[in-house]
């Protein structure tokens, strides 16, 4: 167990937001990012459950700026309202910790389902791209980047309807042809005007999601290697294969995600008119059975 900070936050049994006047019962422990656990969490008046966000205090003061850098999370994530965005329904403090109140997701993220099903069917990755891109196109048309698109930050819920989490790496353009120079955080599908800090922008987010669409229909990363630096080299040549078994539609719009030179890549509007979403029937649901096994062909 890596002894990460998010190890020594404590959380009482019943949360208080004493603002709204609400307690919640802590239930059981879901899991921990970074500086932050996770907890299932109950409205004990309405009895309604959600995820619950922990992150202690003493945490906060300690590293530098990470209190800025969780206001900012807070600041981004509240403003949104999508179907494809995780609810963020509050936040609250007490002396020890900061509490964020966020849409539960039954079915955890898509890196549980990858690592159950490694690779997935066309039909499938049509049903999740075209969630994750409407997702990432109402962002962009608010001007917000995330910068850490991956599968354990794509939520599922109940109904296996894809949810974007985790905006702790998210930064707002201010202005129109705003590049950002810096991010400090480390993304997992990181763009390669993010590592030579040429600025980047909105395209960073398409890349992140060519590696996200590459992995599930091939069943590992475009870049992955043993060691963090023999991958960032890998993603500044752009050096990745696309395996036969990848249909021509799914191959190209991977592609098109993938360039190098980040003008090149299309828009989230542009890839949900490209054919591997708009030649085919997008399904309107998928059975839970799909998180343990392929669905009958279609
Ligand atoms: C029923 O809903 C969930 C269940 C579980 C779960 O069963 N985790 C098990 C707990 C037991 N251990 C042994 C294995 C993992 C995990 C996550 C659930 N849902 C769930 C978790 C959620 C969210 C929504 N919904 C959101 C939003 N943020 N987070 C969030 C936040 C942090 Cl800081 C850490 C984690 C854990 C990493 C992960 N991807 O699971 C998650």
């Amino acid at each position: 167990m890596s002894s990460k900070p998010a190890d020594t936050v404590n959380v009482p049994a019943m949360l208080v937001d004493s603002k709204k006047n609400v307690l919640y019962e802590r239930l059981r422990f879901f899991g921990k990012g970074g500086y932050a656990v996770c907890f299932k969490i109950k409205d004990t008046k309405t009895d309604k459950i959600f995820a619950g966000k922990i992150v202690s205090k003493s945490l906060l003061i300690k590293e530098h700026n990470q209190r800025e850098k969780l206001t900012q999370e807070m600041m981004i994530h509240q403003t949104l309202d999508h179907k494809n965005i995780v609810k963020f329904l509050s936040f609250f403090e007490d002396a020890i910790n900061i509490y964020i109140v966020l849409e539960l997701c039954e079915n955890r993220s898509m890196m549980e389902l990858h690592q159950r099903r490694r690779v997935i069917t066309d039909y499938e990755c049509r049903f999740y791209m075209y969630q994750i891109l409407e997702g990432v196109k109402y962002l962009h048309e608010n001007n917000i980047i995330h910068r850490d698109l991956k599968l354990g930050n794509l939520f599922l819920n109940d109904q296996l309807n894809v949810k974007i989490g985790d905006f702790g790496l998210a930064t707002r353009i201010e202005f129109d042809g705003e590049r950002k120079k810096t991010l400090c955080g480390t993304p997992n599908y990181v763009a390669p005007e993010v590592l030579t800090e040429i600025g980047h922008s909105f395209e960073a987010d398409i890349w992140s999601i060519g590696c996200v669409m590459y992995a599930l229909l091939v069943g590992r990363p475009p870049f992955e290697t043993k060691t963090l630096r023999e991958t960032y080299r890998k993603i500044k040549m752009c050096d990745y294969k696309m395996p036969k078994i990848v249909c021509p539609s799914a191959t190209e719009m991977i592609i098109a995600m993938l360039q190098s030179n980040p003008q090149k890549r299309p828009c989230a509007n542009k890839l949900l008119h490209f054919d591997f979403i708009k030649g085919h029937h997008i399904p309107s649901f998928l059975p839970s059975s799909c998180l343990t096994m392929a669905p009958r062909s279609h």
